[in-house]
C-alpha cells in the first residue's frame, strides 16, 4: 500500500461517501441477505428485519470503504476505478478510514444488540474476510484471491437467515455455497475483458497470471458444482417447485453462457461479447435465484 497524495481540490461531499460503499455491487449483496432472511422458516418482526438488513448494508458499505482506503494506489492505476473519491483526490485517506471503521463498528454492534450474536458474528467475519483476507492479504499475492476472498460476499444469506432464526441450517449453507461458487465465473468473465487494466496495475488476476485459456477452463469448472448446488435444494425437499423450476431454467442458461466462454478463444480485436454477456447475466442470475427462493417460500 502506498499513499496517493493529491491536494484536495474539491472537498468530498455525501456522494463521495456513498461511492465509498460501492452501492451498485452492494445492492446484490444486500438483496441476497434480505432473501436469506425472508426464506427462513420463522418470520422476523418487520422492524427487526429492517434493522438486520440495514446492518448488512452498513457492514457491506463499511467493507467497501475500507477496501477503497487500502487500495487507493491500485485504483489510481486502473481506468475503471480512477474516478473514485480517493484516487481522484476528492477525499483524504483518513476520512475514508474513519468512515469505514465507524460504519463497521456501528453495524456489528447494532446487529449484536438488536438482532442476535450469531448474525453479528457472521457479519464481523464477512467484513474482516473482505478487508483483511481478500484486500490486504490475497488480492496482490495470488490469482486464487477471489476464490478464497469471495467467501466474504457469500456470507450475507447466512446472516439474513441467522437474523431470523438464530441458527444456520443446510439451506442457508447451500445458499452460501451458491454465491461462493458463483463468484469465480462472475469475476473471471469480467477479468477476461478488463485484463489489461489488471496487468498494468500489477494485480495477479487469473487471466494475467495463468492466461486466457486457463481462465476460460476455470470458469467452466466452477460452473459445474455451482449448478449442482443451485438446483439441489428442491430435490432435497428444502424448497418447493417454484424455486425448483426457476433454478433449473436460470441455471441452465448460466451454464450455456459459461460453456460458450469456456470453449472459445478470443482473436485480436474480439469484442468479447460472450464474456460480457456472462458477466452481465451473472448479476441478473443471483437476483433471479434469490427472488425465486422468496417467492417459493411465501407463495407455495
Ligand atoms: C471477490 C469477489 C468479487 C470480485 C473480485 C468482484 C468484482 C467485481 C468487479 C470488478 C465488478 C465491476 C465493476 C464495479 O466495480 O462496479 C463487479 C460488478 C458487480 N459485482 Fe462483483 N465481484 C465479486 C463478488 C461479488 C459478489 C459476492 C456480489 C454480490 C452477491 C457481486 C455483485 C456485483 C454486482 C451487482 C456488480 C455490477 C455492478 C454494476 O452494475 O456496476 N460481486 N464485481
Ligand atoms: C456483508 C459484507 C461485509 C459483505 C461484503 C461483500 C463483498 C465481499 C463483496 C465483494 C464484492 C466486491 C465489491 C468485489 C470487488 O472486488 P475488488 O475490491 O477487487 O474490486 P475493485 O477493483 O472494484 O475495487
Amino acid at each position: 500500500m502506498t499513499t496517493v497524495d493529491h491536494p484536495l481540490a474539491i472537498p468530498a461531499d455525501w456522494r463521495d461517501f456513498l461511492a465509498l460503499t460501492k452501492p451498485r455491487v452492494m445492492t446484490l449483496v444486500v438483496f441476497t441477505g434480505l432473501c436469506g432472511m425472508l426464506a427462513a422458516p420463522q418470520a422476523i418482526d418487520p422492524i427487526l428485519g429492517f434493522t438486520a438488513v440495514l446492518c448488512i448494508a452498513l457492514g457491506a458499505g463499511a467493507a467497501g470503504a475500507l477496501n477503497m482506503w487500502y487500495e487507493a494506489d491500485l485504483d489510481a492505476q486502473m481506468k475503471r476505478t480512477r474516478g473514485r473519491p480517493l484516487p481522484a483526490g476528492r477525499m483524504d485517506r483518513q476520512s475514508a478510514l474513519h468512515f469505514g471503521v465507524g460504519l463497521a463498528v456501528f453495524s456489528v454492534l447494532l446487529m449484536g444488540l438488536a438482532i442476535n450474536l450469531i448474525a453479528a458474528a457472521i457479519l464481523t467475519a464477512s467484513i474482516l474476510f473482505y478487508v483483511i483476507i481478500y484486500t490486504v492479504w490475497l488480492k496482490r499475492r495470488t490469482p486464487q484471491n477471489i476464490v478464497i476472498g469471495g467467501a466474504a460476499g457469500a456470507f450475507p444469506p447466512l446472516i439474513g437467515w441467522a437474523a431470523a432464526t438464530g441458527q444456520v441450517t443446510l439451506l442457508p449453507f447451500l445458499l452460501f455455497a451458491l454465491v461462493f461458487l458463483w463468484t469465480p465465473p462472475h469475476f473471471w468473465a469480467l477479468a477476461l475483458f478488463v485484463k489489461t487494466d489488471y496487468a498494468n496495475a500489477g494485480v495477479p488476476m487469473l487471466p494475467v497470471v495463468a492466461g486466457e485459456r486457463t481462465t476460460r477452463h476455470q470458469i467452466g469448472l466452477y460452473t459445474i458444482p455451482m449448478a449442482a448446488v443451485a438446483v439441489v435444494p428442491w430435490p432435497l425437499g428444502l424448497t418447493g417447485p417454484i424455486y425448483g423450476a426457476v433454478s433449473i431454467v436460470a441455471t441452465a442458461f448460466f451454464a450455456l453462457l459459461a460453456a460458450r466462454v469456456a470453449l472459445r478463444m478470443a482473436a485480436d480485436g474480439d469484442t468479447m461479447a460472450p464474456e460480457k454477456r456472462l458477466f452481465g447475466y451473472s448479476v441478473a442470475y443471483l437476483f433471479i435465484m434469490f427472488g425465486a427462493l422468496v417467492v417459493d417460500r411465501w407463495v407455495a
